[in-house]
């Protein structure tokens, strides 16, 4: 089995117009050496407006960023105001889609069965889902957030095959530590990111639990990505308020890969 490799992905939110989009990953792609591209992938996730300009610089460059979108209808097409489909992020060349973002939950109302759907349209149109979940700090508190979080992967995979999920990307992200400066502590991360693996193995069989790659989400920065990478089920992170900050998300992805820094 080919080890995992690590994902360090930006999650910009929304934040930076598109020219702003364009002057951020220039900045990423060439104070990384290439080097660095071949022991962990490096993708951004725009706001919608700015991913064609992201695409253009990363075809016309070649970069070695990937990048992707942050959300995805569950249609492919039609009568649904404001959304974007499957197909035409997949035409932007969009590797990644985060699904389920705990943002879209509590702002917009999103369920369980709604990520699902998503996730559904991401690989319908072969583009890899970020399956975000987590708990907010009441059920942190009240020690139910393994038991939420089961629930979470349950009803989201709901339906899938082994070879679905094996094309999935999963991210733990405890609400409660999503821009409030407040990590997990790394065997916390781990503890969760074990339960999932462990879940994965248990419905669509060890092959896929050792393939899939878990990610960790809220406040990573530099300083602590080295302690929560070393962790033995943890294949990276999606990050969000330093990933705006191109020597600091530059910095976050060398210590990702190894180092040194460049
Ligand atoms: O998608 C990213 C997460 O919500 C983490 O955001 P953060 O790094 O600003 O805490």
């Amino acid at each position: 089995m080919a080890p995992r490799q690590p994902l360090i992905a930006g999650n910009w939110k929304m934040n930076c117009n598109h020219l702003e989009a364009i002057a951020l990953v220039q900045k990423i792609a060439f104070s990384l050496p290439e080097k660095y591209f071949a022991k962990v992938e490096v993708a951004v996730l725009p706001p919608f407006v700015d991913i064609r300009s992201v695409q253009t610089l990363v075809d016309g460059d070649k970069l070695l960023l990937k990048y992707g979108a942050q959300d995805i209808s569950p249609h492919d097409k039609g009568a649904y105001t404001g959304e974007v489909s499957g197909p035409m992020l997949a035409k932007l060349g969009c590797h990644y889609v985060v699904v389920g973002h705990s943002e879209r939950r509590e702002y917009h109302g999103e369920d369980d069965k709604l990520v699902n759907a998503k996730l559904k349209a991401a690989l319908k149109y072969e583009i890899t889902p970020i399956f975000c979940f987590g708990e907010k700090l009441d059920v942190r508190e009240a020690g139910g957030h393994l038991e939420l979080v089961k629930q979470q992967l349950t009803d989201g995979l709901a339906g899938f095959t082994a070879e679905q999920v094996a094309k999935i990307v999963f991210a733990y992200e405890p609400v409660w530590a999503i821009g409030t400066g407040r990590t997990a502590s790394s065997s916390d991360a781990q503890e969760v990111c074990a339960a999932v693996r462990a879940l994965v193995a248990e419905k669509y069989g060890e092959d896929t639990a050792s393939t899939v790659r878990v990610l960790y989400g809220g406040s990573v920065k530099s300083s602590n990505i080295g302690e929560l990478i070393a962790q033995k089920d943890i294949d990276g992170a999606l990050v969000g308020g330093a990933s705006l900050e191109a020597d600091e998300f530059t910095k976050l992805c060398a210590l990702a890969a190894g180092g040194p820094l460049p």
